[in-house]
């Protein structure tokens, strides 16, 4: 299957388990993230249960996540997916983490895109230049076809390498401000916890994919920015306990990802809006049975 093939099978799968997900039936299980704090160390092990019954797909991710040092060849993200025979228990697959999670929280902030972007959205503008922003370049250029991309990083060479690297050109920006001016689309994955985005650069009607800031006190958007735009979620519950941005600004989350596939809550397109992504253990489930499912056809 060639990569596009892929990713609009994976594209399809989210959609249509966000989509199951927001209904809240007895079919789909997935607790809020558990998290294990390392004080000591700057970081914690996030486990990501869930279990599909219509599709008997029980899977759980175990995600250690440490904010490192600027220029620490460790990476700051590391997950092994588990994926069992609901039928007995046994485990079937023990997947490394690393792609799942890169590809399937960018095709997850490519569906919010789509929804509620621009009609004619010709900018990208990526906000961080490590793992996330590699995958969300790949799909969204895939997915999209923007006149101009945009990225900014703390480390300019990071940036620079990250332009020379992508598979077209890319503007480095020398700040934050310059490159979110007029962008359509607004990328933030970074490790920041304090907020880099404010809603002041922020064009009106341009939407934001907000994928750091995972701790109920780390932040990536400031206050007005929380407060003027419309706020998604991918889960009411998640954000309600781990995004500092929805609980310190005490903006209020318009809808979930998965209300707006359903049709029971609008897309507001025409306003500027924020899609808060903290990432899913279903999200994580659907993905690696597609890899397993192919994996085991190529047997
Ligand atoms: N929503 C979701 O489903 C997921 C979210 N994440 C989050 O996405 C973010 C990025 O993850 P990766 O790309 O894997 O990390 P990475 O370590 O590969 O890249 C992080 C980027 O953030 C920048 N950065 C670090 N500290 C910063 C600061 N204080 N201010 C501004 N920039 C800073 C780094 O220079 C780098 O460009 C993390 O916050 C991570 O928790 C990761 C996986 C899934
Ligand atoms: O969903 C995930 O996977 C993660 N989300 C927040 C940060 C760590 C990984």
């Amino acid at each position: 299957m060639s990569r596009s093939r892929e990713e609009s099978a994976l594209i399809s799968r989210l959609e249509a388990v966000m989509g199951e997900f927001s209904q809240r039936g007895a079919g789909l299980v997935q607790p809020v993230r558990s998290v294990v704090p390392l004080q000591k160390h700057g970081g914690f092990l996030g486990l990501m249960p869930a279990y599909l019954a219509h599709e008997d797909i029980l899977c759980t991710k175990m995600v250690a996540f440490y904010q490192r040092e600027q220029g620490s060849s460790l990476p700051t993200t590391q997950a092994t997916v588990l994926l069992f025979d609901p039928v007995s228990g046994v485990v079937s697959a023990v997947m490394d983490g690393e792609v799942i999670t890169a590809r399937r929280t960018a095709a997850v902030s490519a569906i919010s895109a789509k929804l509620l972007m621009p009609r004619h959205a010709e900018i990208l503008c990526l906000l961080g230049s490590g793992h996330q922003a590699v995958s969300h370049y790949e799909v969204f250029t895939q997915a999209f076809t923007f006149k101009e991309v945009r990225v900014w990083s703390r480390s300019k060479e990071r940036a620079e390498e990250f332009a020379r690297a992508a598979g077209g050109p890319v503007t480095v920006c020398p700040s934050v401000k310059e490159a979110v001016e007029g962008a359509d689309v607004i990328v933030t994955a970074t490790n920041a916890s304090e907020p880099l985005l404010f809603g002041k650069w922020v064009k009106s009607g341009a939407h934001v994919a907000a994928v750091g800031a995972c701790r109920p006190d780390w932040r990536e958007l400031d206050d007005d920015l929380m407060r003027d735009a419309v706020v998604y979620v991918d889960s009411r519950e998640g954000a309600a306990a781990e995004s500092g941005d929805v609980i310190l600004s005490g903006a209020e989350v318009f809808a979930e990802l998965g209300e707006m596939i359903n049709g029971s809550m609008p897309a507001q397109r025409d306003k500027t809006t924020v899609f808060k992504s903290l990432g899913m253990g279903i999200q994580d489930a659907v993905s690696a049975k597609l890899v397993y499912d192919k994996w085991k056809s190529q047997q």
